[in-house]
């Protein structure tokens, strides 16, 4: 079997790496990675955490990059990769440029597309942008579409996706995560002294762990979510922790705003050790993220999230993620109450987003389908 995965950015890293270790684990199967480097720093880190070293490296990264540019470039790139190396299959993920260009790559070369995280939808195909497009036009060139829980496979089905191709398996995330919590608990050098700095800080105060940087909340959104958190960063005993994405339309207003606020630590993206170990000592997380809505219920962290939509209703129903949007007074008292309340904070859940397996079911799956 032979297999090319393709993926460019952090959260892809993350959910793509387990997998290709299961993978490069199974014996009789030849797999080759290429990564666009559409995120290129906080790619690398993933990579190494993982001990993956990609075989092909597009290096597609430069300041101000358009949608358009990096749409032609992957296309260009990964077909070039695949006439290289003449996979049965390529793998993307989600709902990234990266996975809809590549997708089509392969689509012209014809060459069967496996989707991961697969019929995740809001149904509105401006929120979020441009990813609600990327999915649905890479489920509509897929031949295995891998959805993380039934609810996505439903999106699937009534988009008229033949059942036979579509295979409910958990996310891979969860895969990363339980796999992540393992290693940062035997190897707490892992740790950088900084995180570790604020961890042992969580032991005295309520650590709010904040993440935003959809394309959807740059600008009035973003600044309602920042007065937000000054408020918070006022509430008793309370310390608002912000990794801040390198994205300038995040830095600029996080740095005029937010710098001067002795409760407010802005920080650099962390490594994924890191910020797993972040997260377990957090009392309470605020994110537009979606890796973070599906890893958090397995740490029985209480989640809000700063958009009006969302692709996953399956924690909103098992009640620990809460959708607040992006305006400040909502988001405020919906996270004091949380504060406040330390027993619904450590209720444990059941996650529906997986079991640490998907990636074994996965290529169970490629080896029963594929010649
Ligand atoms: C519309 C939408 O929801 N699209 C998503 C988007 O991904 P996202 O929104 O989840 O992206 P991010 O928030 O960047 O990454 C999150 C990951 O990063 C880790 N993390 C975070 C901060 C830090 O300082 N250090 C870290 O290591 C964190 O634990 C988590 O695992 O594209 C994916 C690919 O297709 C899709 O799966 C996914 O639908």
């Amino acid at each position: 079997m032979k297999v090319l995965v393709v993926f460019g950015t952090r959260p892809e890293a993350i959910k793509m790496c387990p997998l290709v270790n299961q993978l490069n684990n199974t014996q009789g199967v030849d797999v080759r990675v290429c990564v666009t480097g559409q995120h290129r720093e906080m790619l690398d880190q993933v990579l190494s955490i993982f001990n993956i070293t990609p075989d092909y490296d597009l290096n597609l990264m430069k300041p101000g990059q358009t949608l358009q540019w990096i749409t032609s470039q992957v296309l260009d790139g990964v077909s070039e990769v695949i006439d290289q190396c003449q996979p049965q299959v390529v793998l993307v993920h989600g709902d990234t440029t990266t996975c809809f260009a590549a997708s089509l790559a392969a689509y012209y070369k014809q060459v069967a597309v496996g989707h991961v995280e697969a019929g995740l939808r809001t149904h509105d195909i401006y929120s979020p942008f441009p990813e609600e497009a990327n999915r649905k036009l890479t489920g509509a060139l897929a031949q295995f579409h891998f959805a993380p829980t039934q609810t996505a496979a439903d999106n699937l089905t009534r988009e008229g996706v033949d059942s036979k191709r579509i295979f409910v398996t958990g996310n891979t995330v969860i895969d990363a995560l339980l796999q992540t919590v393992k290693t940062v608990n035997s190897r707490s050098d892992l740790i950088s002294e900084s995180t570790q700095a604020l961890i042992q800080l969580s032991r005295q105060k309520r650590v709010v762990l904040v993440t935003c940087h959809r394309r959807e909340n740059f600008g009035a959104p973003f600044a309602s979510i920042c007065q937000a958190l000054i408020e918070i960063s006022e509430l008793p005993n309370t310390l608002v922790v912000f990794p801040v994405h390198p994205n300038p339309n995040i830095t600029k207003i996080t740095q005029e705003s937010l710098t001067e606020h002795a409760n407010i630590k802005l920080i650099k993206p962390l490594d994924y050790a890191d910020f797993v170990a972040l997260m377990d000592s957090a009392a309470v997380i605020l994110t537009d993220s979606g890796g973070i809505q599906e890893e958090a219920p397995s740490l029985n962290k209480p989640v809000f999230v700063l958009r009006d939509k969302t692709e996953r209703p399956e924690a909103i129903e098992a009640g620990t993620v809460s959708l607040v949007g992006t305006h400040t007074q909502t988001i405020v008292t919906q996270v004091g109450q949380a504060l406040a309340d330390t027993a619904s904070a450590q209720k444990a859940i059941e996650n529906p987003y997986g079991d640490g397996k998907a990636c074994q079911r996965i290529v169970a799956i490629l080896q029963d389908q594929l010649p």
